[in-house]
C-alpha cells in the first residue's frame, strides 16, 4: 500500500481537494471526519473523553460532546489538547486501519493500492515518514480566517486559536513535496489538484526506483 498525506491547516482546502480526488476515484480517508465521528456518537471514545474532561462537557440534548466547549478549551491550552488527542486519535487509528484492510482486500492480486490520507496534522504528529509523499494546500491565514467565519460561522479567535495549534506554512512549505496554492477563487482547483497527484505519484516513482 503506498501511501500519500494531504495536509494544511484550518479552512486552506484540504478537504474540497480530497472530496476532488475521491470523486475521481482515489481512496481518500478523511481523519478529520472520523475524528468527529469518535465524539459524536456513543461509545468508548466520547465516555473517556467525558471522565477526562467533565459531565459538564456532555451535550444534554444530544449526549455526545459539546464541542464548541471542548474547543474553547483544548485550543488555550496544550495540557488538555494532548489529553483529548491521546484519546481520539487512539480510535481514529483503530479505523484507519479497518479502512485501509477493507481497500487492500478489495484490490486485484499484484496491483498498486495507492491511499491518501487526509491528515490535518500530520506535521504536527511527525507522520511525515509514513508517507511515500506528502501534499500541502496553502492558503494565506487572512483567507483562511475568513472561510472559516464566513461559512461556518465561527469566530475570529476561534480560528486564530486553531492555528496556534497547527504548523505555520512556513514549515509546510519546508516539509511537505508538492503544493496546491488555494488563494482567491477555487478556479480550475480540479485541473490544479489532478497535476499535484500527478506530480506526486512521479516523486513516488522516482523513490521506488532509487530504492531498486
Ligand atoms: C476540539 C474539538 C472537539 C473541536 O471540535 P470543532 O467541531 O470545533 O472542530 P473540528 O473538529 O471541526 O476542527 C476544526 C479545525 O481544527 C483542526 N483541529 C482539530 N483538532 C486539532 C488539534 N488537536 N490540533 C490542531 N488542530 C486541530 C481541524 O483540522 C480543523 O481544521 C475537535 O477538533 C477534536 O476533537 N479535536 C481532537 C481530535 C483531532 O486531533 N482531530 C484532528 C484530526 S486528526
Ligand atoms: N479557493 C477557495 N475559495 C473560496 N472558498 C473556498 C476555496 N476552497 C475551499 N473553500 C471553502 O472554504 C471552506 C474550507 O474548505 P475545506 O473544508 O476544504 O478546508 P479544510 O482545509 O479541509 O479545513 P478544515 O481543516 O478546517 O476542515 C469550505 O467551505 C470550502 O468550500
Amino acid at each position: 500500500m503506498l501511501r500519500i498525506g494531504l495536509t494544511g491547516g484550518i479552512g486552506s482546502g484540504k478537504s474540497t481537494v480530497g472530496k476532488i480526488w475521491a470523486r475521481k476515484g482515489h481512496h481518500v480517508i478523511d481523519l478529520d471526519a472520523l475524528s468527529r465521528a469518535v465524539l459524536d456518537q456513543p461509545g468508548e471514545g466520547l465516555e473517556e473523553a467525558i471522565a477526562r474532561f467533565g459531565e459538564s462537557y456532555r451535550d444534554p440534548e444530544t449526549g455526545t460532546i459539546n464541542r464548541a466547549a471542548l474547543a474553547e478549551l483544548v485550543f488555550n491550552d496544550p495540557d488538555s489538547r494532548a489529553d483529548l488527542e491521546r484519546i481520539v486519535h487512539r480510535h481514529l487509528w483503530a479505523e484507519v486501519g479497518r479502512l485501509e484492510a477493507s481497500i487492500a482486500s478489495r484490490a486485484a492480486d499484484g496491483t498498486r493500492v495507492l491511499v491518501i490520507h487526509d491528515s490535518p496534522l500530520l506535521l504536527e504528529l511527525e507522520h511525515d515518514r509514513h508517507y511515500r509523499a506528502i501534499v500541502a494546500v496553502v492558503t494565506p491565514e487572512c483567507e483562511r480566517i475568513d472561510r472559516v467565519v464566513r461559512e461556518r460561522g465561527k469566530s475570529c479567535e476561534y480560528v486564530e486559536g486553531v492555528i496556534r495549534a497547527q504548523v505555520s506554512d512556513e514549515e509546510r512549505r519546508a516539509r511537505a513535496d508538492v503544493f496546491i496554492d488555494n488563494a482567491g477563487a477555487p478556479e480550475h482547483l480540479d485541473e490544479r489538484a489532478d497535476a499535484a497527484l500527478a506530480e506526486a505519484c512521479d516523486i513516488i516513482d522516482d523513490r521506488l526506483h532509487a530504492l531498486d
